[in-house]
């Protein structure tokens, strides 16, 4: 029998722990070669807050995107990460953070149901959701038991995007969030976005305008260049 669509309540609690995280990043820089990408970034980003790296194609923001979430090391400068007043080494760190990004790669050979079973091994769904609730969230039930080589790029950036929104953890991270989906799935993403993420850090790259018109904190790229 078809399940019914879940409904996601509106006050769910999704980051149950709420315990404050911090990142900051002091006199950052990043240099590919003799290329200086950006340079003198000094923030503050705090659970409960969203933000948004804009700026050109090319200007920086998945570089600055994947130096915040301790994916490649700075070339001068420090970033450092803290929970509930304590300082979090990489590895902790890594357990608090979930990412959607064009550049993230699914395991291709997992089913859906796979995929959502394997990562609620390391991160679990808010409110215990299960793998079928997740499954309905993402709008594809009819295709769990279908291997992720075989999803079109739009369903598995919903695959994406559901993980970000659904994990039980403090900061999303979030790299050109639409990118591959249609209108109806634009408008999901925009749904849930401010709904689901609401007491989290939430950190976006993006130049589409429509991405981050909920987000208060518009951080432009261009501005850490020297
Ligand atoms: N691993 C790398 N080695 C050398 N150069 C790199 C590397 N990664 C990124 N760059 C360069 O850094 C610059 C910024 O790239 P980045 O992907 O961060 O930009 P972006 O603002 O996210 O762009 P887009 O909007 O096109 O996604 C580009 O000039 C790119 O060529």
């Amino acid at each position: 029998m078809a399940r019914a669509s879940i409904s996601i309540p509106t006050n769910l609690q999704l980051f149950e722990s709420n315990l404050l995280v911090k990142i900051s990043a002091k006199e950052v820089g990043k240099k590919f070669v003799s290329e200086w990408i950006v340079r003198g970034v000094n923030l503050l980003l705090e659970t409960g807050e969203s933000y948004t790296l804009v700026g050109p194609n090319g200007s920086g923001k998945s570089t600055l995107l994947q130096l915040l979430m301790g994916n490649m090391p700075p070339s001068e400068g420090t970033i450092h990460y803290e929970m509930a007043g304590k300082e979090l080494d990489i590895d902790d760190w890594y357990r608090q953070i979930v990412l959607a990004a064009p550049y993230l790669e699914l395991i291709e050979e997992f089913t859906l149901r796979e995929t959502v079973v394997f990562h609620q091994k390391f991160k679990p769904l808010k409110n215990g959701l299960s793998a079928a609730d997740f499954e309905d969230f993402v709008q594809l039930s009819h295709a769990r038991n279908k291997a992720l080589r075989h999803y079109s790029s739009g369903m598995k950036q919903r695959v994406k995007l559901g993980l970000a929104f659904l994990s039980d953890v403090p900061v999303v991270l979030l790299d050109e969030p639409t990118s591959n989906l249609d209108a109806a799935g634009s408008k999901w993403y925009l749904d849930n976005v401010v709904k689901l993420t609401d007491n989290q850090l939430v950190l976006l790259g993006s130049n589409q305008p429509q991405e981050y018109e909920f987000c208060k904190n518009i951080i432009s790229v261009s501005a850490f260049k020297r």
